[in-house]
């Protein structure tokens, strides 16, 4: 049992040693993130997660202890993104666009580079409601979901710094728009129908388009919707011919430079 205390003040000891460390680094952390903002830098960095992990892993002289030091960085190095974040965007990254424009898939982009938590609004109704989308509309109708969508987008606007990816259609209504303005900076994720045909022609599960998953559908539905779009943004981002990452790296751009 003496052992057993003697090893405990020896623990107690370390984790003294870690935070003491864990301050230093993240008062590094807020100095390089000041420096790079007043510098117009960019604050990330591609690749450099890896080569941090790479280092560290180096340093490792009992080979026992190396995946236990890599995913303690991995975590380190997530919290540092969030933390940077949180101080360089206080404020939520909102995704609009027609069906298939990539706010999701975008959303999810986004959320894994910065660090920040994403909001899918439809993916929140579907768990609400325990059922698809498709089959909210077809049990319950489009104004039932227009307004369990305008229930959620009002309760996740109150976010002040995460990913929110909308559904198409959010943004036809006033209300969605004011609340989503009111924390938030607004991307339309920009796509012609030929891509958003190509895109999405094989998934049934957009109620919108389903028996009308054809090209002039999709052309009549987003030039309807093309003003609404546009009107609301803050910024403008063309995806047609960008892969996921590169629309990813250009929204980052914005943020930091704006
Ligand atoms: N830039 C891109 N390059 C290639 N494929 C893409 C791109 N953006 C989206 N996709 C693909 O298009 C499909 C639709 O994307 P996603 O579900 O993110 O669209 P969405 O805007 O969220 O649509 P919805 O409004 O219906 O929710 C997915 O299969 C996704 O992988
Ligand atoms: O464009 C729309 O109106 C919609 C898009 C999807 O994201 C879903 O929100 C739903 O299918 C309606
Ligand atoms: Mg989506």
């Amino acid at each position: 049992m003496e052992g057993l205390d003697k090893l405990r003040i020896d623990i107690d000891q370390c984790d003294k040693e870690i935070v003491s460390l864990i301050e230093k680094r993240f008062d590094i952390v807020s100095k390089i993130m000041e420096t790079k903002k007043q510098m117009g830098l960019p604050v990330y960095h591609p690749g450099r997660e890896e080569e941090v992990i790479k280092k560290v892993i180096k340093e490792v002289k009992d080979p026992r202890y190396q995946e236990v030091v890599k995913s303690i960085y991995r975590q380190i190095l997530d919290t540092s993104k969030t933390y940077q974040s949180k101080n360089l965007f206080p404020y939520n990254v909102v995704l609009i666009g027609f069906m298939g424009a990539g706010k999701s898939i975008v959303g999810r982009c986004l959320s894994q580079s910065l660090g920040m938590d994403i909001f899918d609004i439809d993916d929140l109704i579907k768990i609400r409601l325990n059922s698809s989308i498709a089959k909210i509309f077809e049990n319950h109708g489009e104004d039932y979901f227009r307004n369990i969508e305008r229930e959620t987008i009002a309760e996740i606007s109150k976010q002040k710094n995460a990913v929110i990816s909308c559904g198409g259609g959010a943004v036809l209504i006033n209300s969605n728009v004011n609340n989503l303005k009111e924390n938030g900076k607004v991307f339309w994720l920009k796509a012609q129908p030929e891509t958003i045909f190509q895109r999405i022609k094989d998934d049934d599960s957009r109620p919108l388009l389903r028996d009308k998953m054809n090209l002039s559908h999709i052309t009549a539905l987003l030039s309807e919707r093309w003003a609404k779009y546009k009107s609301v943004a803050d910024y403008t981002i063309e995806t047609d011919t960008y892969s996921v990452e590169e629309i990813c790296d250009n929204i980052i751009k914005l943020l930091v430079t704006s």
